[in-house]
């Protein structure tokens, strides 16, 4: 296996997030759709998306940098009907897994798993209906469970419920945690709302209190690498068995996250970005051959920098702004 470049922060690169469309069938009231824009809009396949053939050929090249683990999202990634070709077409080496909002998991998970999915994150904000539809803008809260359900058992596990906390679902997080806690292939992440790119700091519930509860509840606790995620092991017997873990996602003015965040992403368009917040450092990859696809890869890596800590500084205040020396960066999107 080739070893991944670095960035200049000595950050390396060993994992890839592909939008395959910004489409949705969800209207969620928080969502940041990965920087890429309003989810709202016709839902027929755009002529703008990478076709299956351009995201292998991405996956094969970034293969040779060391690349081992690739994430499809969206929008809505389930919308792709060539969803299972592109999978089944990943490069064996790559552990590959999807974030979803769940409704079209019943009647696919099997055929994902024999496409080569390894896992699934499946995003479920509440444990009731109607405030399932509040923030999501959809009816679908039974079709979510049972994607969950079928996601389980077609063994695309560990599932990870992506819970994002913010003032409409704090009061779900105790029942959550024990959802996950009594239920066996499902795990947790709480997600700090983010609202670089929505707006509404109104929202904001703070996410220390979460992990001070958590500390509390939980029977142990470890440290993921990736972003530095703190992970919380609740409800397990005295010999350590059975249980549930919940993971807290909290990037907002988090220097250590963007310290240790080692992925690359692309849009459904095929523009490669260094940051989920930023959308001045986007490259197109052109017409997408191989050598337009190293060179793009290599020029994201790198030019990209931590978010906070680095593209944004705290002033005297502590408050964060904007580093003067990245104003203006050209952005090669148009
Ligand atoms: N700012 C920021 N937020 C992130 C980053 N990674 C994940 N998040 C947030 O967490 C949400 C859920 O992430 P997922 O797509 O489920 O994947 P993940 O949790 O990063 O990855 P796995 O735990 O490996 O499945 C994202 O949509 C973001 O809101 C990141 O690198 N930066
Ligand atoms: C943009 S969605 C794309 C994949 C899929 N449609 C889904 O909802 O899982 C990816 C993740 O981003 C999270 N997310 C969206 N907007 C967010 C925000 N403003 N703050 C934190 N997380 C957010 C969602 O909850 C979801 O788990
Ligand atoms: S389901 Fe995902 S992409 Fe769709 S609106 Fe909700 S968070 Fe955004
Ligand atoms: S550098 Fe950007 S993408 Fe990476 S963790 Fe920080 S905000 Fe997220």
């Amino acid at each position: 296996m080739a070893e991944p470049l670095a960035d200049d922060f000595g950050r390396e690169v060993t994992g890839v997030r592909i939008s395959l469309t910004d489409r949705c069938n969800f209207d969620c009231i928080y969502c940041h759709n990965e920087g890429l824009g309003d989810t709202r809009g016709p839902m027929e396949p755009s002529p703008d998306e990478m076709s299956a053939d351009d995201v292998v050929r991405f996956l094969e090249v970034v293969e040779g940098y060391g690349v081992d683990s690739v994430k499809f999202t969206g929008g809505e990634p389930m919308l792709r009907q060539d969803l299972e070709e592109i999978i089944e077409r990943t490069p064996d080496s790559m552990e590959v897994s999807m974030t979803t909002n769940g409704t079209f998991l019943p009647g696919r998970a099997e055929d994902l798993k024999a496409a080569g999915l390894d896992r699934v994150n499946v995003s479920q904000d509440a444990l009731d209906p109607d405030d399932f539809a509040e923030v999501t803008k959809s009816g679908a809260y039974e079709q979510v469970l049972e994607g969950v359900r079928a996601a389980v058992d077609a063994g695309l596990d560990p599932v990870k419920l992506n819970m994002v906390v913010f003032t409409h679902t704090a009061g779900y997080v105790e029942e959550m945690v024990d959802h996950v806690a009594e239920n066996e292939g499902l795990q947790l992440q709480l997600i700090e709302y983010m609202p670089e790119l929505t707006g509404k700091p109104e929202w904001n519930v703070d996410i220390g209190r979460v992990h001070d509860w958590l500390a509390e509840e939980a029977d142990r606790v470890e440290h993921r690498e990736m972003h530095d995620r703190k992970r919380y092991f609740v409800g397990e017997d005295a010999s350590g068995e059975g249980g549930g873990m919940v993971e807290i996602v909290d990037p907002v003015e988090n220097e250590e996250f963007c310290a240790n965040c080692g992925r690359v992403r692309v849009t459904h368009e095929g523009y490669l970005k260094g940051c989920l917040n930023r959308n001045d450092d986007l490259r197109s990859m052109g017409e997408m051959s191989r050598e337009e696809i190293a060179e793009t890869f290599e020029a994201v890596v790198e030019n990209r920098v931590p978010y906070y800590g680095e593209y944004l500084v705290e002033n005297d205040e502590g408050e964060y702004e904007f580093n003067e020396k990245y104003l203006g960066t050209p952005s090669t999107a148009d």
